[in-house]
């Protein structure tokens, strides 16, 4: 399931889908066409099996009709003249037979209208095959040489219910309509064997033995069988759909026309859902939570002992394929959905678990949160951090804020005010860009100051460089903690060591990037351990922690 999600969440794998998407609503259309064809051509040969049987479903009515006028007219006895003349008067009858006969129970012909009572009887056997359209069943010899009643060189068919028989012939009519596509055979049908009627000999042998659609073959065609009369009368069609896909060409631009349609509407569509689903934000807003946020933590160090007292809590995002997401991707995100204090929480919350089990203890660390401008205003802010509770002798906790257009000095105070009481000190995050300035930071009364990064990062000898020094005399003057932020080489690091104690705490990533829990902690103790070796002895290892906490406490007014 993971592997199916992950596939959909790069914009290339999305395109993949909507072309896959595409081409199978390309083949649906086309195979539904296909299916459609297939089902017109196969009900047109139904019906033209069901109009060529007409003629013989009339021939049996007639059959069935005269052997009810027989069984009426008859009342002399069997083969006697009366018997005979009554026999006659039914052969006169306008409805084609008119040759009838008496057969006694031993299939045996005894009198016929034209030759009257046989010098000897005719044995007829054993019937052909056998139907039963209503009462009685009939019985029928087929293809039989009349000679047996004495009707030279006739051939025909003789049926019998009862005590008559009657000679019948084919329907005359054409009953197989030729089309170019389709060819047919009408046969009658007995046991185990069949009688060609009309139509192409040999269709219905070669249909009962092949399959009914052979599309891959060569030649591709469609074949039935319909039967009617009990199964006595079938027709057997085989429907050539290469002659019908060469007479109906003219409508395969047409279907391929809305196969098209449908394949760029389904493509299209795919594609915007897909989109829709797994685009960043919406895979970001459905499945941002405690266990997708991640924290990582940067090394803040004491630039007088070389110590690490400190770190930055900086938030992670862990996509749906594993992978890692940096702020920049999801705080505007989380910003335009109103989910500032929410996320925050979530952050405090997943560094207090980490920090507390991996921390050791008796160690105090300054622990510096990024706080969204638009929740200074919110009172809830303080809140946020109560998971903290009851571990002051392990962290000490600052809010890193930014200042911004949207917040006036007086109304900041407030929230600065109101999160120092609930004993967090705060920082000026960034100062020197956006809207902090040397005002505000005299008006307002915070615990330090994190210089923006671009004035540790700009190079030597541009006025970014120069104006670092300015902004650390600017920022002492006022009597706040400073950290810069942004030492990104030896020589800058050095070059700051040279300002000490003018500035305390110094972060970036030649210190160290920022951190997993693991990684950090080790860090950790690697430092305290190193600067416990150079001091010799143990007691000074939690000096710096105490001097930034005690640094950040002085400054609280
Ligand atoms: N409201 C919240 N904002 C948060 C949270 N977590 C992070 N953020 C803000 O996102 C921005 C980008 O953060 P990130 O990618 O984590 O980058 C931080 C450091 O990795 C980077 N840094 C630190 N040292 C150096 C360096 O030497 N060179 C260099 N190129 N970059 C460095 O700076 C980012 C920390 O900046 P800052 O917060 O100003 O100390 C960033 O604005 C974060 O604030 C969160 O939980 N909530």
């Amino acid at each position: 399931m993971a592997k199916l999600i992950v596939n959909f969440v790069s914009s290339e794998r999305q395109r993949f889908a909507a072309y896959m998407a595409g081409l199978a609503a390309f083949l649906l259309v086309c195979a539904g066409a296909a299916f459609a064809v297939l089902h017109i051509v196969e009900s047109r040969m139904k019906d033209e099996s069901q109009q060529a049987t007409a003629p013989f479903v009339s021939l049996e009515t007639a059959i069935v009709k005269a052997f009810g006028q027989l069984n009426a007219a008859a009342s002399g006895r069997f083969c006697g003249p009366q018997f005979q003349a009554e026999m006659r008067r039914v052969a006169l009858l306008p409805d084609g037979l008119n040759e009838f006969m008496a057969i006694d129970g031993n299939n045996k012909i005894i009198c016929s209208v034209s030759r009257g009572r046989l010098d000897r009887p005719v044995a007829l056997g054993k019937p052909d095959l056998a139907f039963t359209p209503k009462g009685a069943p009939i019985d029928v010899w087929v293809d039989r040489s009349l000679d047996i009643a004495g009707f030279w060189d006739f051939t025909a068919s003789i049926a019998r219910r009862g005590q008559f028989a009657v000679v019948f012939w084919p329907p005359s009519d054409d009953v197989l309509t030729e089309r170019n596509w389709l060819e047919s055979e009408l046969v009658l049908v007995g046991a185990g064997r069949h009688w060609h009627r009309k139509g192409v000999e040999g269709i219905y042998r070669e249909n009962l033995v092949s399959p009914n659609v052979d599309l891959w073959s060569t030649a591709p065609v469609l074949r039935t069988i319909d039967c009617y009369e009990g199964g006595v009368v079938c027709v057997a069609s085989t429907a050539s759909l290469t002659v019908l896909f060469t007479d109906n060409w003219y409508y395969v631009p047409g279907i391929l026309f809305v196969a098209l349609l449908a394949a760029i509407g389904a493509s299209a569509q795919t594609r915007s859902s897909l989109a829709r689903r797994w685009s960043f934000e919406a895979r970001f807003l459905r499945t941002l939570g405690p266990d997708t946020v991640r924290c990582v933590y940067q090394p803040i160090m004491d630039l007088k002992t070389g110590q690490i007292g400190a770190c930055e809590v900086l938030a992670r995002w862990r996509d749906v394929d594993g992978s890692t997401v940096f702020p920049d991707a999801f705080i505007p995100i989380v910003e335009k959905n109103a989910m500032t204090l929410e996320f925050t929480r979530m952050v405090v919350e997943r560094a207090y678990r980490e920090l507390s089990e991996a921390v050791p203890k008796g160690v105090p660390l300054v622990v510096t949160f990024n706080i969204f401008p638009s929740d200074l205003n919110d009172p809830r802010l303080p809140t946020v951090f109560r998971v903290f509770d009851g571990s002051e002798d392990r962290f000490i906790l600052v809010a890193e804020l930014v200042e911004s257009e949207e917040i006036d000095v007086r109304c900041m105070q407030a929230r600065v005010d109101h999160l120092r009481a609930a004993g967090i000190r705060v920082l000026i995050d960034d100062f020197g860009t956006g809207y902090s300035n040397i005002k505000n930071l005299v008006d307002l009364s915070v615990d330090g100051v994190k210089l923006d990064r671009a004035f540790a990062m700009a190079p030597d000898g541009t006025v970014a460089a120069r104006m670092l020094d300015l902004a650390i005399e600017m920022v002492q003057a006022a009597g706040r903690a400073i950290v810069v932020e942004g030492i990104e080489t030896e020589e800058r690091l050095e070059q700051l060591r040279q300002k000490s104690p003018a500035i305390e705490y110094v972060q970036g990533f030649f210190i160290s990037r920022p951190l997993e829990i693991s990684a950090f902690v080790a860090f950790l103790e690697k430092s305290r351990g190193n600067l416990a070796r150079f001091h010799g002895h143990v007691s000074l290892r939690h000096e710096p922690a105490r001097q930034m906490v005690q640094a950040m406490a002085a400054n609280v007014a």
